[in-house]
Order: C-alpha cells, then structure tokens, then sequence
C-alpha cells in the first residue's frame, strides 16, 4: 500500500476506535463458538456417548447449543458497528472528493469527462464496500486461527505442531503472492482500461478512419490491444491457481497431517477418538472455511480495492506503475480513471471484420508522374474542382430530406465556407461530396469525374475529408503524417509541420519518429495531427468538418492559412464566424433554402445569414469562442 492510501486510511479509521473496539468485543463473542463447539462436541463423545453416558452426552450438546447461540447473536451484532466505521468512511471520501474536484483548475482535457460522476460514486462505493469486506474477513479469520490452535491444544498438545504448521506456511506463502497478484490486477486494469480507451477512440473517429483509408490499421491497433488484454488475463489465471494451493497446504493437509499420525497416537493412547474428531471438526468446519473465504477475499476484494482506489493508470492520464497497491487519495481525487470497459469482445470482432478488407492502393507521391491524358482532353476546358446538380439526400425513403437539391459549382484553388444551424445537414454534405454517403438524387462530379463511378480506393487520391473527431493510431508522428502520402520526405513533414503549427507538438512528443500514444494528446492536438495529415495528401480536394473546433481562433486561423495556401480546392464547414469571413464565398444552408454569396453579399442580403453572425456575435461575446 502506497504511504498515501495507508495515511489515508489510517486517519479514517483513527476516528473510528469506538465502533473498532465494539466490534472487537462482539467478534469474541462470536469465536467463543469456534473455540468451544467442537470441544464440546468431542466432551458429548468421550465423556459422554462413547462411554455410555448419553445424559451426560446430551447436556454437552446442550452447552453446544447455548455457546452457536451467542455465537449467532455476536456475529449479527458485528454489522452495526461496522455500519458506523465504514458509512462515514464513504462521506468523508465523496466529500474529500468532491471538494477536490470542485477545486481543482480546469485544464486543457483530451476530451470531455462527462462519465466522472457516476466512476467517482463507483469508485468511492468499492472503497467502502472492499473495506468492510476485508475488515470482516481478517477479523475473522485471525480470531478463528486463533481459537482453533487453542482449542486443538486444549483436545491434545500433540496435535498442535501438525495443525500450527501449515496454516503459518500457507499464509507466508499468500502474503508473498500478494504483491504479484496485485501488479498483475493492475496489468489487467491497465490492459481493459487501454482496449476501452482505444475502442472509443476507434468508433468515435470512424469517419476519419474510413476517410483516410484506415480502416486496416486501425484493426491492426485493436487486435493488438485486444492481445495485450488476453495475455494480462491469462497471467493472472496463472497465479490465481496458486490461491487454490493456498488453502489446500493450510487446510487440507494438517487434517491430512492428523489423519496419518491417528492411528499410532490412538494405539499410544495419547489421543482419543473424540479428540481426532474434534481437531478434523476444527481444521475442516472452522478453518478451512476461514483461510478459503481469507484467500479468495483478499484478493479480490482487496485488489479490487488497491485498484479502485490504487495509482492512476495511463488512460486515466498518468502513469501509474503495476504492483503499487494502495488507496491514494490523490487517485480518488484526480484520477477515477476511466472504468475497464468490457470491450473485448466487440473490438475482436471488428479486427476481425476488417483483418481482411483491401485497403486503398497507394497514394501517389510527390514524385509520381501525371497518368497520361488523351490528346483530345488537352484541349478541353478544365473542368471545375467540384460540381454539385440537383444534390438531394434523404436518411430514408420516406423520411424529411436532409438535402433537397443543391446545386453548386466550386472552381479549382476556390474556398467555400458552409454554415448553417445546427442539424441543418452541413455534415451530410461533407459526407456525400467525401463519398462516405450516396445521394438520394442527383450527382457530385469531382473534376468533371462523376463520384459514384470513382472506385472507393481512389478516393484517398482525390478528396481528403477531416472531421471533428480525429483520428491518431499508436505509433510514429512519421507513420500518422504520412498515412496518405507513404512516400513523403522528412522535409516535407517539417515543413508541413511548421505551416500547421505542429511544430510544438513534435518537439515535445520527441520529433518524428519517436512513439506516439495518441491518448496522450489533447482533442485540438490530435485535429492538428490529422490536418497535417490532411495537408501532406495528394488530394485537390479538402473539406474540414469542423476539422479544428477544438483549436483557438488563432490556430484555427494558422491551419485554414495553409489550407487555403495549399494548391487545390477548400471547403470548410464553419466553426467560428472569423472562419466564414476568410473564405472567398459562403454556402448558407437554411431552412428557407441554400444561399450563395461573398462573405459581404450574404451579410447585405441573407437574414439568415445575419441571424447566424448575431449567434455567434454574441457568443463571442459571451466568450464562449
Ligand atoms: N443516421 C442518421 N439517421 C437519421 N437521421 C440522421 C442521421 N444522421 C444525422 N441525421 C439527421 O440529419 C440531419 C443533418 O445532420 P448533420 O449532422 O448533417 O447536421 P449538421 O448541420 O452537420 O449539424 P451540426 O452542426 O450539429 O453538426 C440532422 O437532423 C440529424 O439529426
């Protein structure tokens, strides 16, 4: 246990002596039943059935009877004191928590908490509940080791070194698995808790990953994580079993022990057959079920407790170390790391859905010369960049169109900015001009090349689509950014790094080549990650879906720049109103109808459009952009 979590568990139970000491009063109470009933039981057969003295006999089972009685009544009057150690235990911590939480700054978060609450009451709940777990068990247990060497010296003393032997041996044993079970426990956590992690970064971001291709990587990165799942989970059923042993060298082999030398100690007279009884009644009734129930508590409740309790693990934001058990309030605090998610199932089946799916052939490099054009195309117009006609989408044949036939033509190295109210359809029309959805109606044509005739793995090639939730794999800055451009050079990424702003992040994370864990990056830092990646494509075409809400304005300014600056065709669907007003027009969607304009003219013309720039007016205002 760290020295934080022992200081705070010890301050917690230094209040309590009161409740401790009544427990520890009733907790005799309770053994006294341990300790006499089969002395008893072996008093009814010597002194009494065996020797032909049923009256005798019957009034021994008597006593019996009376000591379970006191016995029952003390074990029942053990909870309420245990109510009042571990009930304000449970207060005290959600207030130390909650105070800590409502003190604590709030920081740039990778992404939005917003399951902290119900982990922090289930955090504090397996506290409270592995306490008073444990406080029953090792109570009981000690008292019943106790009680049961007393009362098997008391039936014979030569029984005792057979009996005392192997519980002691049993228990070192234990104690000194412990550690290893617990640092296993945490590998487990850490494990399941990275799968969670990884598979909500996965599904989250799946447009991303289907636009940029990625659809075999991202598989990759979940079967491995799952791996890493499976491997933990079997090393700790490895070293579960050696609980098992546990119980059979403390338990089972002094009753063993006993049986064994029986015959010659009964042959010696030195021992009776009551008293045989009574000490295989001790080792199998008392404590075989004390050390089992002390084993299996112990560590599962108990690790459940070190971790619940125990050093924040990496999703949760820090590094925690594995075998450093112990209820650190700074963890309680800080941490309540995300709960291990029961994934496992669910992203094996997705690596093995896509283990096999052909991913897009590569992207051309930079160097990569111009397929060939036919003579007669040389001396056609250019086509223009994008082309939209009587574009209409529905999500279902009966259902209100999303789009209800837009029709509009962007020129190439133009910038097109979209708005439009929120659920008005902005990010479906990112979708139909990406190809991640098919029109209900009507065509887009990129460079005069209908889309639907477009095979699926030539698109990465062509159009390059950035939503809001980005997409970073585990590995390389290197392997992220040059995800659709393999064969960019180390100059390129620098220089593409620089015009995006990147710069930092790749001196802090180490340079290009150095291990990337994406759960370390902040939400804005992995937009950035995936609109440089965006950049270094070979594609004419970018759209940004709200690609950089999670940047500032001035970052936000710096990556629409380079895009704008890049060579090709921008269309960005607006997140702030400085976004709107940088591009050369604006596509307004409304419920009256798309609008089309300048910037100025949509500001004269469009109400609309003015309602919008009042909106975000006064959220600027406001601060919330
Ligand atoms: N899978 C779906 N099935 C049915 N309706 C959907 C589905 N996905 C989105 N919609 C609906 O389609 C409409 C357009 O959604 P879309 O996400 O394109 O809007 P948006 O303008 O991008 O909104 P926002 O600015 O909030 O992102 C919304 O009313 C939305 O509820």
């Amino acid at each position: 246990m760290t020295p934080a979590g022992r200081r705070l568990l010890v301050g917690e139970l230094r209040g309590r002596r009161r409740p401790l000491a009544v427990m520890a009063a009733w907790t005799l109470a309770e053994a006294l039943q341990a300790a006499l009933s089969v002395r008893l039981i072996a008093g009814a057969l010597d002194g009494g059935f065996l020797v032909h003295r049923p009256l005798t006999g019957l009034g021994w089972l008597l006593a019996f009877g009376l000591v379970t009685v006191v016995g029952a009544f003390g074990a029942r009057q053990v909870y309420p004191p245990l109510a009042d150690i571990v009930e304000p235990l449970r207060d005290s911590l959600t207030h130390r928590v909650v105070d800590a939480a409502l003190r604590r700054p709030a920081g740039r978060a990778a992404r939005p908490d917003t399951a902290a609450v119900a982990r922090l009451a289930r955090q504090i709940e397996t506290v409270r509940e592995c306490l008073a777990g444990q406080l029953l068990i090792i109570r009981h247990f000690a008292v019943t080791l106790v009680f049961v060497l007393i009362g098997t010296a008391s039936l014979s003393p030569a029984l005792l070194p057979l009996v005392a032997g192997p519980p002691v041996l049993a228990l070192t044993a234990f104690v000194l698995l412990l550690p290893r079970l617990a640092a296993r426990q945490h590998e487990l956590l850490h494990a399941e808790e990275e799968l969670a992690a990884r598979a909500a970064d996965t599904f989250g971001a799946l447009r991303d990953v289907v636009a940029c291709g990625a659809v075999g990587r991202a598989g990759t990165d979940l079967d491995a994580t799952v791996t890493r799942q499976l491997r933990a989970r079997h090393r700790i059923a490895a070293l579960a079993a050696g609980r098992r042993l546990t119980v059979a060298v403390g338990a089972h082999l002094p009753a063993a022990l006993v049986l064994l030398a029986a015959p010659s100690l009964l042959r010696d007279h030195r021992l009776t057959a009551g008293q045989v009884v009574g000490a295989l009644g001790y080792l199998t009734v008392s404590l075989e079920p004390a050390l089992r129930t002390l084993v299996q508590g112990l560590s599962a409740s108990g690790l459940r407790l070190s971790v619940a309790a125990g050093p924040p693990t990496r999703a949760g934001g820090q590094a925690g170390g594995p075998g450093r058990v112990g209820v650190g309030v700074r963890t309680l605090v800080q941490g309540l790391g995300p709960p291990g998610l029961r994934l496992s199932v669910a992203a094996e089946r997705l690596a093995a859905a896509t283990a096999h799916q052909p991913g897009p052939p590569p992207a051309p490099g930079p160097g990569t010369p111009p397929a060939p054009r036919p003579a007669s195309a040389a001396r056609r117009p250019r086509p223009p960049a994008l082309e939209l006609t009587d574009l209409a989408f529905a999500h279902q044949a009966r259902a209100e169109p999303v789009l209800g036939g837009l029709t509009l033509t962007l020129a190439e190295g133009e910038h097109l900015a979209v708005v439009g109210p929120s659920g008005i359809g902005k990010s479906t029309l990112a979708d139909l001009l990406a190809g991640l959805a098919e029109p209900t109606r009507g065509t887009v044509r990129l460079r005069g090349r209908p889309l639907a005739r477009i095979a699926p793995g030539e698109l990465p090639s062509l159009r390059v689509l950035i939503p809001q939730e980005a997409y970073v794999f585990t590995g390389t800055l290197r392997e992220n950014l040059t995800q659709l451009r393999p064969a960019a050079r180390t100059a390129q990424l620098e220089s593409a790094a620089e015009q995006l702003g990147l710069t930092e992040l790749l001196r802090r994370t180490g340079g290009l080549d150095a291990p990337l864990d994406p759960h370390l990056l902040s939400a804005g830092e992995r937009q950035l990650v995936a609109a440089t990646r965006a950049f270094l494509s070979p594609a004419a075409l970018a759209l940004l879906d709200e690609a950089t809400s999670h940047l500032d304005p001035a970052a936000e300014a710096v990556v629409e720049e380079a895009f704008r600056a890049r060579p090709g065709t921008l269309l960005v669907i607006a997140h702030r109103i400085s976004s709107a007003e940088r591009a050369d027009r604006v596509l307004l969607l409304d419920t009256g109808g798309p609008v089309i304009g300048t910037p100025r003219e949509l500001a004269a013309h469009s109400s609309g459009y003015r309602d919008l720039l009042g909106h975000w007016t006064a959220g600027l205002a406001a601060g919330e952009r």
